[in-house]
């Protein structure tokens, strides 16, 4: 659905923040898109969705350039930024003025979404706490039933019951037809709900891979078999020892993504790059 080909992109001409960067998006996924703070996921989504205009390269929707803005890619795209904008009109105003952008919105789907978050009725939304606006706009993005669902930092304000029904909303909303791309620093957010991890790091994309395939490829080790040698990352987590090593036994373990995330973003990250890179691992791109 997303084809970023060579993209090359930068807010000044002296500092690219992207270079012959490419990427794939399919349908049926949810890609959780990770990066540190300032690594460009923000500024990619942009491009992904033709708000940022690419140096060289190309950024297409549906083979379409997602820059050109055309009605039909619109209509079936919703972007939704980290700082939601929340006017003086109670929800079903909100409805009738935006709804019509989205020719497969679904109202009462809305109001389903709205009962689950806990967001209040009959309000205007400005008088909203920032928690309960980005609820209000999260209902309204999964509504509006479009392809391509992008929500950068979607958690970000959300307390602890919320992103619990958060994560709950977004898996019952995905279908073979849709791609969502999520995006976070907070890897913890993500897990159990993202199916496609994305990591943006030093200017590239330096992992697209589903977690299945992590899983199978990986050991994500705790405890003692943690210690053992031959980690290509090793961490502490509050239950003592964690690494991750090649999984040799074919046994399942379950993905730790800040593990991985703090094993792809390490100084010493060459090695885990080069075996996450080998033909027979389908990875990056
Ligand atoms: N409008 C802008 N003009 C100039 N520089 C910008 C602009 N927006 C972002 N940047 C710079 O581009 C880089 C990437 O920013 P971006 O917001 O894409 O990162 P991010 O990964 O989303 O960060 P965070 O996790 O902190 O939200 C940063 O160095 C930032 O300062």
């Amino acid at each position: 659905m997303v084809r970023i080909r060579n993209l090359d992109f930068g807010y000044s001409r002296r500092v690219p923040l992207f270079q012959n960067l490419s990427l794939s998006l399919d349908r049926g996924h949810i890609y959780g898109l990770l990066g540190k703070n300032g690594a460009g996921k923000t500024t990619l989504l942009k491009n992904i969705v033709g708000l940022a205009f690419p140096w060289a390269g190309t950024c297409l929707i549906d083979e379409q350039p997602a820059a050109a803005r055309r009605p039909e890619v619109l209509e079936d795209l919703f972007f939704l930024p980290e700082e939601v904008y929340a006017p003086a009109l109670t929800a079903e105003q909100f409805v009738a003025h935006t709804a019509g952008f989205y020719p497969r919105f679904n109202a009462e789907q809305l109001y389903e979404y709205l009962q689950e978050l806990e967001v209040p009725r009959g309000a205007k939304l400005n008088k909203f706490s920032h928690g309960q606006q980005k609820k209000f706009m999260i209902a309204f993005a999964l509504a509006a039933n479009t392809g391509l669902l992008v929500l950068d930092e979607p958690t970000n304000g959300l307390d602890i019951p919320s992103k619990v029904q958060f994560r709950k909303i977004l898996a019952s909303a995905l279908s073979e037809e849709r791609c969502m791309v999520i995006s976070t620093h907070q890897v913890r957010d993500l897990e159990s709900l993202i199916d496609t991890v994305v990591v943006v790091h030093n200017r590239e994309i330096v992992l697209n891979e589903e977690i299945d395939q992590l899983a199978e490829r990986l050991t994500f080790a705790t405890g003692q078999e943690a210690e053992a040698p031959g980690a290509f990352h090793t961490g502490m987590s509050v239950r003592g020892p964690v690494a991750i090593r090649p999984n040799e036994t074919g046994a399942y373990s379950r993905v730790d993504l800040e593990l991985l995330f703090n094993a792809l973003t390490s100084a010493d990250a060459a090695p885990f790059y080069a075996y996450l890179n080998q033909p027979s691992h389908a990875s990056v791109q």
